[in-house]
């Protein structure tokens, strides 16, 4: 069965939300803390939502610099499928696995909503399982989700194909063109700010599209880990 580790920075809060989603798909989820200096043998890591370090200096800014971070970022240039959710995303463009930077939602006020998102590009270790273009609903929850970065960085990102999901109907932090997740040039680490690990069953996800969208990324990578 394939591992795939979730790692806890203090003020992590969705890693028992990711552990379970991870057992659902089919996997086996394996605790990593911030303080761990090796991945412990995963298959892929999940960095999941929160308020590390209380989003003191910027979302994620210290959780970057903590030492499983370095074995994260190790692992994740050799291939190691990386996803980071919410928080998690804004750690991976802290610790430049990501380009750009997340920054406070345009309105200012923190946001908690079922999101609708498109499913722009399927070439990746966590998106697979998707139909490219399909229309998904995952709950959005942060004060930071505004994506944003310079021309340069925009133009490279459109250009390699770098979007992952864009929001659709309602555009809920700012975020320059509609982007709500991104992956690297070789597609093993992506981030997003709407959280999939919320939705993976039918009692508890989103009222509107299957309830259970987000268990596509789950199942994504234990079919990429497959080959
Ligand atoms: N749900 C989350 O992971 C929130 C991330 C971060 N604390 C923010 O508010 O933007």
């Amino acid at each position: 069965m394939s591992k795939i580790g979730i790692v806890t920075f203090p003020g992590t809060l969705d890693d028992r939300d990711a552990a379970r989603a991870v057992r659902i798909a089919g996997a086996e989820p394996v605790e990593l803390w911030h303080k761990d200096s090796d991945v412990k043998g995963v298959d892929a890591v999940v960095l999941p939502g929160g308020f590390s370090y209380g989003d003191y200096l910027r979302c994620g800014a210290i959780s970057a610099q903590s030492p499983v971070m370095g074995a994260v970022i190790e692992g994740a240039k050799k291939g190691l499928p990386v996803l980071g959710i919410c928080n998690g995303f804004q750690i991976l463009c802290e610790s430049h696995l990501l380009p750009g930077a997340l920054i406070r939602n345009h309105h200012q006020k923190f946001i908690c909503r079922d999101q609708a998102l498109e499913v722009v590009r399927t070439e990746t270790a966590w998106t697979g399982a998707f139909e490219k273009g399909q229309r998904i609903v995952i709950p959005l929850k942060n004060g930071e989700g505004n994506f944003q970065a310079t021309p340069e960085q925009l133009e490279r990102i459109e250009g390699e194909g770098q979007v992952v999901f864009r929001y659709l109907d309602f555009d809920p932090n700012g975020s320059m063109n509609q982007i709500a997740g991104l992956c690297n040039e070789a597609g093993n680490v992506v981030g997003l700010m709407p959280h999939p690990e919320h939705a993976v069953e039918d009692v508890f996800g989103p009222e509107s599209g299957s309830g259970t969208d987000g268990l596509g990324l789950f199942k994504s990578v234990l079919e990429s880990l497959l080959g």
